[in-house]
């Protein structure tokens, strides 16, 4: 059976891909701290490592905001995310947490025959960054419009400060989103973040929900502070501000 590594550096992560064979899998799961789903398919993870022989697959687990080298490289945007990786080439990528996904992409890379997929709790917490996971219909609107009111409500407070912009902070799609990961970096804000361009419902159903009709959005313990210009007036005031978050 084998084990997963945990990655405390990059020259370790560097270490461990080059001492891998070619033929042997290698599965990277970049996980961050404060999405819920990240926990549960960090078990999956393991529980899917402990059934594959150490000779076929190498497993790497990989926090993706301690170490933005490694994320960035692989393009990580959002989490859970799993990659794939065989002759350091990219041969898969998992995004979301999708247990059975990610169980026969796994047994199919690794030559292992049978693996039984984990299965989640049924009550799956909204992660702020898995927008290609969440069911998209639902047949009643009055229902749908609850469902997206719970959903917006968990996004808002997934992590204590909450970034809602257009990309991601490698890659953002505006100006505006940029500047203000800018003023985040700046301040060594620990912040979790949303691409509203990769889910519609979650871009116009935010406008309405926090009653403000752009991007970025700042959140923190789950209140709107407000967009660029605001947080940049708050930050000008009060030079602590998100200071230490
Ligand atoms: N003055 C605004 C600038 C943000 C802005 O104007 N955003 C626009 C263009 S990126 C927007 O989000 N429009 C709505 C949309 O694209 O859905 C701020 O302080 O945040
Ligand atoms: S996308 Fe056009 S200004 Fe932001």
């Amino acid at each position: 059976m084998a084990t997963v590594h945990e990655i405390k550096t990059v020259e370790q992560f560097n270490e461990l891909i080059n001492s891998a064979s070619p033929t042997t899998l290698v599965a990277l799961d970049f996980h961050a701290p404060w999405a819920a789903p990240c926990a549960q398919m960090n078990a999956v993870f393991e529980t899917l490592a402990s059934q594959t022989s150490p000779s076929s697959a190498l497993f790497l687990s990989i926090d993706a905001e301690e170490l933005p080298d490694i994320s960035e490289s692989y393009d990580v945007s959002a989490v859970p995310f799993f990659i794939l990786l065989k002759n350091n080439t990219i041969i898969q990528k998992i995004s979301g947490a999708d247990p059975t996904a990610l169980a026969s992409a796994i047994t199919s890379h690794s030559g292992t025959s049978t693996l039984s997929v984990p299965s989640l709790p049924p009550l799956q917490p909204v992660s702020p960054t898995t927008e290609s996971t969440n069911p998209s219909t639902s047949s009643q609107p009055v229902a749908e419009e609850e469902d997206l009111n719970t959903r917006l409500s968990k996004l808002v407070s997934a992590a204590p400060v909450m970034l809602f912009m257009k990309g991601t902070p490698a890659e953002p799609k505006c100006g505006f989103s940029r500047q203000l990961v800018s003023l985040l970096r700046e301040r060594g804000v620990r912040y979790g973040f949303f691409n509203i361009l990769a889910d519609d419902e979650v871009r116009q159903g935010l406008k309405e929900f926090s009653d403000w009709p752009t991007y970025p959005q700042l959140y923190v313990d789950g209140q709107l502070v407000g967009g660029l210009d605001i947080v940049k007036e708050e930050m000008e005031a009060d030079p602590s501000f998100l200071k230490g978050e």
